[in-house]
């Protein structure tokens, strides 16, 4: 449904590279921290940034050569955009109206009541949250097969966050032919929502994997400097000194499990895989 090909962007200090995939039916996650190239990354794939190479294709055609209708069919939440501070909720509705024709006026204000947005404020009197799930309804309510959808759980609460993963999660459920790519630097978000996970530092992808396989088969290894020496080294992506010798990241832990009684294995959390990722050494 959605294909990066190989698209570049350099700016003065950064340049992006990135290659990625979101396949029909799929939840797909782009984690990476503050500056990796996340929106960079969006915003390319949106077509609202000059590509200084590569190639973004949705729906089997360049993006740039989408029809109306194609357009209509990606739901978007960007960071920083909104509507005028001074409008409320039943001044948006008849823009969306305008601006959409397959706009679900009921589904929106469903989902306005279910959130409890207030209805009788301005937009600038909203909350960060509820600003950011007023994107994330405006996305979710135009019948759109791909959600691209950059840190739409940005300002939220805990509760927030989950209610809203809840909601992409009936999004999916609803018509399976369809996709989201989402984008987040808190891990906890994509881990349960995701189907597969592309991690992005300073504008590369550095790692994609299927969620549940980063979640079962990655893990740490703490072993000493001699067990280092010895062990079969063709799982270990990563290594890093330690007091006690090595930890080292491997995508094949329970290899080291049952054939090494000597090393310590732990399965990581994402974070723990995305800092040996970043800040480990190549082995
Ligand atoms: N218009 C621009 N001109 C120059 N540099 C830019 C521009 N837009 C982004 N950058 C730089 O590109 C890099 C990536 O920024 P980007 O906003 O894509 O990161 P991000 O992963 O979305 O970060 P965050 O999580 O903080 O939102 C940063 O170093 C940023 O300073």
């Amino acid at each position: 449904m959605l294909k990066v090909n190989k698209i570049e962007k350099n700016y003065k200090n950064f340049h992006l590279n990135c290659t990625m995939e979101v396949p029909a039916g799929c939840i797909t996650g782009l984690i990476g921290e503050n500056g990796a190239g996340k929106s960079t990354t969006f915003k390319a794939i949106e077509n609202l940034i000059f590509l200084d190479g590569g190639s973004v294709e949705l729906f089997g055609k360049p993006h740039d050569q989408l029809t109306a209708e194609e357009k209509q069919k990606i739901g978007v939440v960007l960071s920083g955009s909104t509507f005028s501070d001074v409008y409320m909720i039943k001044d948006v509705v008849k823009i969306l109206e305008a601006v959409y024709p397959d706009f679900e006026k009921e589904k929106f204000l469903s989902l306005v009541e279910r959130f409890r947005l207030p209805q009788d404020q301005k937009l600038k009197e909203f909350s960060t949250g509820m600003k950011a799930k007023l994107k994330l309804f405006i996305a979710l309510c135009h019948n759109a097969s791909l959600l691209i959808l950059d840190e739409p759980t940005a300002g939220m609460d805990v509760v927030a966050r989950d209610e809203v993963l809840t909601l992409l999660r009936e999004y999916m459920e609803e018509d399976e032919s369809r996709a989201i790519l989402i984008s987040s630097h808190i891990s906890g978000d994509l881990e349960g929502l995701c189907d597969d996970i592309y991690m992005i530092h300073e504008g590369r992808i550095v790692l994609h994997e299927d969620t549940d396989r980063l979640l079962s088969s990655y893990g740490l290894l703490k072993m000493t400097e001699e067990r280092f020496r010895t062990v079969d080294r063709s799982h270990l992506l990563k290594k890093k000194k330690e007091s006690y010798g090595y930890s080292c990241l491997t995508d094949e832990i329970r290899y080291y499990m049952e054939n090494y009684p000597d090393i310590t294995a732990e399965k990581g959390s994402i974070d723990e895989i995305i800092m040996m990722t970043v800040k480990g050494e190549a082995v």
